[in-house]
């Protein structure tokens, strides 16, 4: 199937040239341990940047309910893994993400989902999290979305600035939550 073939060559693509990379950071690609290395470095990295190909409003739209509920929807500890875009290295934290129902409400899961979908792609925690604001915003049209991201990240820790424990944090909201009690009531409800 075309389809098939196109993802195979794709990896095969990837593995050849992560075969050159490793080779260039001074292994020996022929030996044992590392000969299907390059193709599984392709199929992991396809995996962690499958966020390209889905479609976030998508997921959203094939869960939405008719519902009357007015008050804040919160799904907390949203555990995700992305990489920075400045060094391909993993973050990864919690997202929590509340919406004020306006009419609508969407299935539970594809809160979730849709963290997922923008992990999966070279990421700013920052952008990420405006992101995750601005699919459910303009998905839901609620009376209001805030998103709170948790992270730490490996290209501060592992190399770099080389710090451990420092985390980031990082917020984004609309609506109902520019009020400053909306938003102590989801924090309050998050901790
Ligand atoms: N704002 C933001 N910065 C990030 C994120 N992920 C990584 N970075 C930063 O991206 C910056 C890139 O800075 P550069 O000076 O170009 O890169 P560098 O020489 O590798 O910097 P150091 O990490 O300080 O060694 C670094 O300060 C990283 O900490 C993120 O999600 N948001
Ligand atoms: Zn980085």
């Amino acid at each position: 199937m075309p389809s098939t073939d196109s993802k195979d060559q794709k990896t095969s693509i990837l593995a050849e040239n992560y075969k050159g990379i490793i080779s260039l950071l001074g292994e020996d690609v022929s030996r044992e341990g590392l000969l299907d290395t390059p193709e599984r470095v392709a199929k992991a990295m396809q995996f962690l940047t499958s966020g390209y190909t889905e479609d976030p409003q998508e997921v959203l739209r094939k869960a939405l309910f008719k519902e009357d509920y007015k008050q804040m929807v919160i799904v907390k500890d949203i555990d995700f893994y992305s990489l920075c875009e400045h060094h391909m290295l993993p973050f990864w934290g919690k997202a929590h993400v509340a919406y004020i129902p306006n009419g609508y409400i969407t299935g539970l899961s594809k809160i979730p989902r849709i963290v997922d979908i923008f992990s999966r792609r070279l990421q700013v925690q920052e952008r990420l999290t405006t992101q995750i604001k601005d699919c459910l915003q303009e998905t839901l049209n609620p009376l209001g979305v805030m998103v709170v991201i948790e992270a730490q990240h490996m290209c501060m820790q592992m190399r770099g600035v080389q710090k451990q424990n420092s985390t980031t944090t990082t917020s984004d909201f609309t609506g109902a939550f520019n009020q400053a009690k909306t938003r102590e009531e989801f924090i309050n409800l998050i901790k």
